[in-house]
């Protein structure tokens, strides 16, 4: 049944009239209604025994829902019903069209068409109508009076001018030839044709005279051969049309698809600029124009090359080219850079692909885009990990760090420099910082000096070589490393004094910084250092560790080893994270002769870690992306080999992990005899005794247990033990040496009496 088929009158359908059936009363009503339907011609009613007695009647017809019934006798169900299937073809239409029109196949097929249809005959007809009008208009001195006038050039401009007007006036006098001519033409067609006529007939008396042709031959052939080439033009005419016409299309085909200005809609997948595209300079010259810089854009249209002037060579360089773009006047340097992005974007390559810095020549832009997916790739591992046989010299030698961007070695000269390293957290700082290190542990005449303020084992390998190494993140342990740093500094003053200026007059020679002499290179490292600038603790005179006024300890101490270490080979190198004006002081980070940023999270962090002017010079790490580009920092300073005019370079650092740099490490032990040198010159903390410490702070009075622990702290800052009292802490360890602690007033209290007989029972046993 196909309600679709009716129209709306129920007795119309197929249905009604194929159907036959009569309302009964008999069982069969009991188990379902019964619905006479319009009974057909051909079918009749059973009867019973013609008798006309009762008896069951027989009912023809099909069981069929209530819906169905109203299909079947009710137009406004059969309209519904109707409608309902309009709207399921419709949308089936919709779809099936939709999936057909955008269908991979059917776009390229589409563009495809496109393209060699409308796109290239249009953009070759553009070309050939410009270099018509350059050839016979007097656009092209224009063009090139605009070029020389934006760059300045009068004397070319007076000369272009004045070809100018000599062209001017040589196409005016043609044009005046031509409203001459006719009368000339005409003079000269006659003049032509009596000639060939009078050369005709001479050669047709020739020939009769020699016996070998007619008078009138010669002019005969001559009108034969015209009415040929009239019949043949004629015959061929729509052939000769279509020929000229296909040829005509194929040039101006040809002129457009070579014209490089196919919409990006119309290239074929495979050209598209979003993929590899390979940088040349009409691609760098486009983005440059689409920059959205007005000025730049204006600039570039008016050049008489489109821009192309403005690029240096496109040198390969590592794994990507690299080029100057010198910018017209009017756009600066920094325009460009700020559109960092969107430069990358239409060259075909992410922002994180491009590089822009700011060479020594004004208005000039460096450009370095890799290949694409190229700074994805892992350099190789470290040579400190894949050559047994290297050794280190810090006076002499370079420490291999990793790769630059043009893929050539970065390899450090580390003498005398401090160093700071940044970056956010688990971008790489401690492995670049600790791949240094490995090196220095190389040479047997540095002497080590760590603190690991994190302290979960990531120097624990440097034990044999270091002379010192503190791990750990508690304040006791920023102490420590203040300590180290005072050391330092003792240390430095030490070297200063004795340093013979009038023997050595050009600084410390690497006779007296050999292994054990007096003026070995001594490098302080601090990884996380911002806990040590951080740390709340004070000493005993109330002298804050951290912090950075003139009071603050290591602030102070980092900042002497900064200004005068260098000289007598004491370095100090820090690494820190997430840096900020108060976990990273200005003098501290300015004092650094190396600066490193792994990925930052702004600008003003990028400022802070490399210092302004490398950063306006173009250096970016707030633009490495943070957990991709681990091991990636942008390293300035004057302790960095920067080519010249560089303020910054990228470099990729080589990672040695644990495993790798435990290996190292035993080739370091070995190099330094099997031993580590003389040990630890920092001076031990005092030895502290619980009993006279809390006799000292109660002075002779009970104090609240909570009071005791703060003056504890107070009283020995850098004792560990002390570093975390509390309450608790201190009942369990007072009991475990004889004293009580007991609630006093609802508050655990030390008392007096306790301490004392402690302190007594104590001397009775040592006199017993
Ligand atoms: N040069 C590198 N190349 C590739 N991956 C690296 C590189 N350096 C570090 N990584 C990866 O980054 C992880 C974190 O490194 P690391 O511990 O040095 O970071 P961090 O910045 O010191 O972290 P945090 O500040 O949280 O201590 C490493 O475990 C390693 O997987």
């Amino acid at each position: 049944m196909n309600p679709t088929d009716h129209n709306d009158t129920p007795e119309s359908t197929p249905e009604t009239t194929a159907e036959s059936a009569q309302e009964s009363a008999t069982p069969a009503g009991e188990l379902a209604t019964v619905h006479p339907l319009r009974t057909r011609p051909d079918q009749h009613e059973s009867t019973g025994p013609a008798d006309g007695e009762s008896a069951p009647q027989v009912v023809e017809g099909r069981i069929i829902s209530e819906y169905e019934y109203r299909l079947l006798t009710d137009e406004k169900a059969q309209r519904e019903w109707r409608y309902a299937e309009y709207r399921k073809q419709a949308v089936w239409l919709a779809r099936t069209t939709r999936t057909a029109v955008t269908h991979d196949r059917t776009v390229s097929t589409l563009k495809f068409v496109g393209r060699n249809t409308l796109v290239y005959p249009t953009l070759g007809a553009g070309v050939a109508l410009k270099r018509w009008r350059d050839t016979h208009g007097s656009s092209r001195y224009e063009r090139m009076m605009r070029a020389a006038e934006l760059a300045g050039d009068h004397d070319k401009l007076a000369d272009w001018e004045a070809r100018d007007v000599a062209e001017k006036a040589r196409r005016h006098d043609r044009a005046m030839d031509w409203v001459r001519s006719p009368w000339q033409l005409a003079k000269a067609a006659g003049a032509v044709t009596v000639c060939a006529a009078v050369l005709l007939l001479v050669l047709g008396l020739i020939l009769w005279v020699g016996g070998k042709g007619e008078f009138l031959g010669p002019i005969s052939a001559v009108i034969d051969a015209i009415a040929f080439a009239v019949w043949f033009v004629i015959t061929y005419g729509v052939l000769l049309v279509t020929g000229v016409t296909a040829g005509v299309l194929t040039w101006l085909w040809n002129l457009g698809r070579t014209s490089q200005a196919v919409p990006d809609l119309f290239r074929p997948a495979a050209q598209r600029n979003l993929d590899d595209v390979e940088i040349t300079p009409s691609i760098v010259v486009t983005a440059l124009r689409d920059l959205r810089i007005s000025e730049l854009r204006k600039k570039i249209e008016a050049m008489e090359d489109r821009g192309a002037a403005m690029l240096g060579p496109i040198r390969i360089a590592g794994c990507g080219v690299e080029f100057d773009i010198h910018l017209p006047s009017g756009v600066d340097t920094e325009e460009v850079k700020r559109k960092r992005r969107k430069f990358a974007e239409n060259m075909g390559r992410h922002e994180h692909e491009v590089f822009l810095t700011t060479p020594p020549t004004p208005r000039t832009v460096r450009v370095w885009a890799a290949d694409s997916g190229e700074l994805d790739k892992p350099i190789g591992p470290s040579p400190l990990v894949t050559d047994p046989t290297l050794t280190a010299d810090m006076y002499s030698g370079r420490a291999p760090w990793g790769m630059d961007l043009r893929g050539d070695a970065v390899l450090m000269a580390l003498l005398q420099c401090h160093l700071l390293i940044t970056g956010l957290s688990k971008q790489g700082k401690t492995a670049s910082l600790r791949a240094l290190a490995l090196w220095l542990a190389l040479d047997p005449s540095v002497r080590l000096y760590i603190a690991d303020l994190k302290g979960i084992g990531d120097w624990r390998m440097f034990k044999p070589v270091a002379e010192k190494l503190i791990e750990g993140p508690t304040d006791s342990h920023c102490i420590q490393a203040t300590h180290m740093l005072e050391w330092g500094v003792e240390e430095m003053e030490r070297r200063l004094q004795a340093f013979d200026g009038d023997k050595y007059r050009n600084g410390v020679p690497r006779e007296l910084a050999k292994p054990g002499g007096p003026f070995a290179p001594i490098v302080l490292l601090v990884d996380e250092a911002q806990q040590a600038f951080m740390n709340p603790a004070k000493d005993d005179k109330n002298i804050p560790f951290g912090g950075q006024t003139s009071k603050s300890r290591y602030f102070m101490a980092a900042r002497k080893i900064h200004n005068q270490g260098r000289a007598v080979n004491v370095v100090l190198w820090q690494g820190t994270q997430d840096p900020t004006n108060d976990n990273l002081p200005k003098l501290v980070r300015e004092g650094a002769h190396i600066r490193a940023a792994l990925a930052l999270g702004t600008e003003s962090q990028s400022r802070m870690a490399l210092g302004d002017k490398a950063v306006d010079g173009g250096a970016a790490p707030h633009e490495l992306r943070s957990g991709l580009d681990k091991g990636t920092l942008v390293v300035s300073g004057e302790g960095v080999p920067l080519p010249a005019g560089q303020p910054s370079m990228t470099v990729r650092t080589h990672f040695i992990d644990g495993d790798d740099s435990v290996t190292v490490i035993d080739r370091a032990v070995a190099i330094r005899g099997g031993t580590t040198t003389e040990k630890t010159q920092v001076e031990a903390p005092p030895e502290r005794d619980l009993l006279d410490d809390v006799a000292e702070v109660l002075a002779g009075d009970d104090v609240k247990a909570t009071d005791v622990a703060a003056r504890l702290r107070r009283l020995a800052p850098s004792h560990e033990p002390y570093a975390d009292l509390g309450a608790t802490k201190l009942k369990e360890a007072l009991e475990n040496v004889g004293v009580p602690v007991r609630q006093k007033d609802g508050t655990l209290t030390v008392r007096v009496r306790h301490l004392v007989n402690a302190l007594a029972d104590r001397e009775d046993e040592k006199g017993s």
